[in-house]
């Protein structure tokens, strides 16, 4: 059966933010994720998946002036040195939380040649320095509707620029939710990259809920991934309709499984 991972940037956010390891664990998880840890000491939170024994399974790493509407660095010209100090403190985060994965945005950019490169030499930056630290680097193909612009769109266009990038540790985040809506035929998607995926997430399509609700079909969805021989967290990047606990039947159905 799967195992999954709490997104605390979605879920959970009925409390402040480091209350919200001890509302995952509670309901049962036993890993986090979420988009930036950067807003307190690393220490403190090194400190919560301790007391809730949480292992964390992924953040980002930061992804510019996200307020002003930047969404990440690695194809943006002239942040050359932002993103290399993007990458220095993700990797310094990463080793404290003893977290194995980090998401590099791409940022809102054009697909030219030019950014291309810019993107293939940044990732291939950051995957060298992560390799160091047994680390992995992941990118993500992100639904043009939530966020217009972004660099990369489809898996296939990820596929082709990680066989660029060419590094061993630079890894498909491939997330259910964005796939659907750019892509559909998800199943057959996923079988045919499962040798590059390095991180899943899920949400219902198309509110970006709870699984258990939407057009996706999880249980197949995911027994299908499985089958594929995916072993890896499965990140619950979702909103909940309402209450996060009170939404999380459908985690009670795997549970059940399990048995
Ligand atoms: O939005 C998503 O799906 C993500 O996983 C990013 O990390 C943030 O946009
Ligand atoms: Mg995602």
């Amino acid at each position: 059966m799967p195992k999954f991972a709490a997104n605390l940037s979605m879920m959970f956010t009925e409390l402040p933010f480091l209350e919200r390891f001890e509302a995952a664990a509670t309901a049962g998880f036993n890993a986090v994720e979420y988009l930036f840890p950067y807003d307190f000491e690393k220490s403190l939170i090194a400190d919560k998946l301790k007391a809730h024994s949480l292992e964390q399974a992924l953040f980002n790493a930061h992804a510019g002036d996200w307020d002003g509407g930047e969404r990440g660095l690695a194809t943006l010209e002239g942040r050359r040195q932002d993103f290399r100090d993007s990458i220095t403190q993700a990797l310094d985060y990463a080793r404290a939380l003893e977290c194995p994965k980090i998401h590099i945005m791409a940022g809102i950019s054009d697909v030219t040649g030019k950014t291309e490169a810019l993107y293939v030499e940044n990732v291939r930056y950051a995957a060298d320095l992560a390799a160091a630290l047994d680390i992995e680097v992941l990118v993500e193909p992100i639904n043009a509707r939530d966020m217009p612009g972004y660099f990369l769109g489809s898996v296939a266009q990820a596929i082709d620029l990680l066989e660029r990038i060419d590094r061993p540790n630079a890894r498909l985040q491939f997330d259910y939710y964005h796939a659907q809506i750019t892509e559909g035929d998800v199943t057959m998607l996923m079988r045919d990259s499962i040798d590059s995926i390095g991180h899943i997430q899920i949400a219902s399509v198309p509110e970006r809920n709870e699984p258990d609700t939407g057009e996706l079909n999880y249980p197949y969805v995911l027994a299908e991934l499985v089958a594929a021989g995916y072993r890896g967290w499965v990140g619950c990047e979702y909103r909940p309709a309402g209450e996060t606990t009170a939404g999380l039947g459908w985690l009670a159905a795997y549970r059940n499984d399990a048995k």
